[in-house]
């Protein structure tokens, strides 16, 4: 029998309401002890989905007006018989009805323990508990889509059309390699190869999307470089909204990379304000230099700024050089200014060109744009299939290499034993994936994610 456990499911700060969440076998009666209903119905009365009025008491005395609502096993997120006790919002009731909910019988629940109860009693699949941590930490419009589409099961709809295939595949090998003089038709190896190399393709489809995935959820690990003074931390402020950098006229104000998560419309960008790259003797200053060129080289996008309103220089010269392999988009700021640079040395240089005034709020507009046209980010469907974390990366990464395997096997005439092993390799590392056959280990590692009360 689970033990019966609580936590605070809202958020613990000033709100207008915070829940308490009661899930268990005895999750009516902790609750009960606890919560004392207004009228002559008892939490023992109610049907599924019911809520009482009343009140939160612990030894005689009020704490504060409650509502209960009761789920009954195994129509609850959980899967268990839980209480949702609403109470008003403060820190210090939240806090002090929770106490009384423990003191009554139930443990505080571990993070992402009701979620894992969920899965456990197969409410969710291992891959719908972890887009539920997704939506939880979305920041934009496309994370929660993404997130709402795994928790919808679409990921877990193209994994088992895989597994289907494969297990097909395998039921047929193994009748036929152990019963070869029964009337099973025989195996034939475009069989093999038609199934393996189909799902091959899914997996590397899939393996595909991940990196757009990370995109829509965690942002995108952006640099802005350029020589001193360009404007390149007065874009960041305009970008965060409030003074982040320090900005001054003097040439290498930067040193230190400062870093904001910004949201631009949909985008989410992680900044890096760096010092401006130049030659130089202080030497503060060429250690802030040296890190700005590894931001560079390592950045999934980079803003290259140069200050339209002054001559072309050595040092922009050089900038189209260390950003020409990176994923850029060129900045020509100080367009309040009379231009002076050199726009078409800039135009030959760079596909993506933005002309701004880093101080304006406009700035950001024109950025967004161009950013979602250079990492194509239309083209990303966020509620299409998508592996969401490195878990399920390594697991379709496995699928793929038995997959190598059974091709490679068969174009070299390997017995149809040694296909089958392989193939049943596949499927460990697809069940793997989807959450049906993984150790405790695992799953206890992707529930320690969560926060507490999920
Ligand atoms: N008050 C409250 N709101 C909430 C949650 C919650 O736990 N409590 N949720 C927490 O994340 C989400 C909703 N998740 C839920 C998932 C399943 C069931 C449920 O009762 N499932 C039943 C019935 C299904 C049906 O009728 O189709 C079941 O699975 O049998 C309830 C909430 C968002 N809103
Ligand atoms: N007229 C005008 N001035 C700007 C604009 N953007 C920045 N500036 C000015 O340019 C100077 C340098 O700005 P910063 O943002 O500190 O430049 P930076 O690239 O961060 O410089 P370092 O940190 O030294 O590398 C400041 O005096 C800014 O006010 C702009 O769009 N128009
Ligand atoms: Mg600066």
């Amino acid at each position: 029998m689970a033990q019966t456990i609580a936590a605070v499911s809202t958020a613990v700060a000033p709100a207008g309401v915070s829940m308490i969440r009661i899930s268990g076998d005895e999750a009516l009666e902790v609750a009960s002890r606890v919560f004392v209903p207004a009228g002559k119905k008892t939490l023992f009365d109610c049907k599924g989905y019911e809520a009482l009025f009343g009140t939160v008491q612990q030894d005689g005395a009020v704490i504060d007006q409650a509502v209960a609502l009761v789920f009954l096993a195994p129509h609850s997120y959980t899967g268990e018989t839980v209480v949702e006790i609403s109470c008003h919002g403060g820190i210090y009731v939240t806090r002090a009805v929770l106490r009384a909910v423990l003191e009554s019988g139930a443990r505080l629940a571990q993070p992402g323990e009701f979620t894992k109860r969920a899965f456990l009693n197969g409410k969710l699949s291992l891959t719908q508990a972890e887009a539920v941590i997704d939506l939880i930490e979305a920041k934009t419009r496309d994370a929660s889509k993404a997130a709402t589409s795994q928790l919808s099961g679409v990921l877990g709809k193209k994994i088992n059309s895989v597994k289907d295939q494969l297990l097909k595949l395998a039921a047929h090998l193994s009748a036929w390699v152990d019963y070869p003089e029964d009337e099973i038709p025989e195996v034939d190896e475009s069989e093999i190869v038609e199934t393996a190399q189909t799902c091959y393709d899914e997996i590397c489809a899939l393996l595909d999307t991940y990196d757009a995935g990370r995109l829509i959820r965690e942002g995108i690990d952006t640099v802005i470089v350029g020589k001193p003074n360009v404007g390149k931390s007065t874009l960041m402020n305009t970008l965060a909204r409030y003074e982040r950098s320090i900005v001054t006229d003097i040439a290498g104000t930067t040193r230190d990379v400062v870093e904001e998560s910004v949201r631009l419309g949909d985008l989410l960008l992680r900044l890096s304000d760096t010092a401006g790259i130049r030659e130089t003797d202080d030497r503060v200053e060429q250690i802030g230099v040296s890190i700005a060129k590894q931001r560079l080289a390592e950045a999934s996008l980079v803003l290259a700024v140069f200050d339209g309103s002054s001559d072309w220089s050595e040092e922009d010269e050089e900038l189209i050089l260390m950003t020409a392999d990176r994923p850029t988009v060129a900045i020509v700021n100080k367009n309040d200014l009379p231009s002076k640079t050199n726009m078409e040395k800039i135009q030959q240089s760079f596909d993506s060109i933005v002309e701004i005034s880093a101080r304006e709020e406009s700035a950001a507009k024109s950025l967004e744009e161009a950013i979602r046209k250079k990492l194509s980010m239309e083209q990303i469907d966020p509620t299409a299939p998508m592996l969401a974390n490195e878990r399920q990366r390594s697991c379709a990464i496995a699928a793929k290499e038995s997959l190598a395997g059974v091709l490679a096997a068969v174009r070299d005439g390997m017995t149809f034993d040694a296909v089958t092993v392989l193939v049943e390799e596949a499927i460990e590392a697809i069940l793997t994936l989807s959450g049906e056959r993984v150790t405790e280990a695992v799953v206890d590692q992707v529930f320690s994610n969560f926060c507490v009360g999920k």
